[in-house]
């Protein structure tokens, strides 16, 4: 069966990748993708149509999910959009507030709803693998880098806040410090939480555990954006068979 999927942010870094990830693959397709002002481009065969016309697409061209990667304003209203229509929804936008994070998890009453900050399998790993390291080594100093191009918006990153997440869930850690200026000498138990901006970098993270003998560095380099595309489509192909409810990446690759 080919999942149809309609594509939101179509001509952003992400939605341009995405389009020709599902450009590339049997098992789905395009069936429309919008931007805010699209000026009638076209990406692998795919018109990109405006973004006030996603209810009349959603409606004539019945895509089983939705793929999002947008801003949170907007990931939210494609969100609510979706619910209406009875469409699953698949979001790999970050910097949600939590009155906007709430608004997607009621989506997820009606649809079925999965947000992932990082749709790479190896964070999924990273992931799976940084608590367990924390709790080798209690009392080692934690303290988290991740490096993006200069256009993003949010900092830290999402994958960056779900890491520390996980960290926090697995140590006895006091308050994130964003960055050190001045006389700030470090506390024990403070986990320190730097964003680097620069050039065209498609996403770092490393963790530092430390003491003062030996340190153990955790890193993730995506090397391509179209590891993230990749991602969110095998998402989207699998959420299409879902019911209504709340889901993450790991689910995906659990199966
Ligand atoms: N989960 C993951 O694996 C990844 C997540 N991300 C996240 O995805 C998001 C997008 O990143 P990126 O692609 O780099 O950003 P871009 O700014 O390149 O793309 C966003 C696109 O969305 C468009 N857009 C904004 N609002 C709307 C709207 N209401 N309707 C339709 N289109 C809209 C923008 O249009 P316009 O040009 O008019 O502003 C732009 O084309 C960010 O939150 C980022 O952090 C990024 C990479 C991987
Ligand atoms: O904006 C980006 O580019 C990325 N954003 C995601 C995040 O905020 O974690 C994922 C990835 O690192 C790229």
């Amino acid at each position: 069966m080919t999942v149809r999927l309609g594509v939101t942010g179509a001509t952003g870094r992400m939605g341009r990748e995405v389009i020709a990830a599902a450009a590339g693959r049997e098992d789905c397709e395009v069936a429309f993708a919008v931007n805010r002002d699209p000026a009638g481009e076209t990406i692998e065969g795919v018109d990109i149509e405006p973004a006030a016309e996603f209810d009349s697409l959603v409606a004539d061209r019945e895509p089983a999910a939705v793929i999002d990667f947008t801003g949170p304003e907007s990931a939210v209203d494609y969100a609510r959009a979706c619910a209406d229509a009875g469409v699953a929804f698949v979001t790999g936008t970050t910097g949600f507030d939590d009155d906007e994070y709430e608004a997607l998890e009621d989506a997820s009453e009606e649809i079925p709803v999965l947000h992932a900050p990082n749709f790479a399998r190896g964070v999924q790993a990273l992931l799976n693998v940084v608590g367990e390291a924390v709790r080798n080594l209690p009392g080692y100093d934690v303290e988290l880098v991740e490096t993006h191009h200069n256009a993003k918006r949010d900092a830290p990153s999402g994958t960056a806040n779900r890491l520390l997440e996980e960290i926090e869930a697995n140590g006895d850690f006091g308050e994130r410090v964003h960055g050190r200026e001045g006389e700030a000498p470090r506390s024990e138990s403070e986990i320190g939480v730097h964003a680097l901006r620069a050039g065209n970098v498609t996403g770092e993270h490393e963790i530092v555990l430390a003491d003062n003998h030996e340190e153990v560095r955790l890193t993730h380099r995506a090397e391509d954006r179209g590891v993230f595309a990749a991602g969110a489509v095998d998402a989207a192909v699998w959420i299409a068979g879902q019911k209504a409810g709340w889901y993450d990446f790991a689910d995906v690759i659990g199966e």
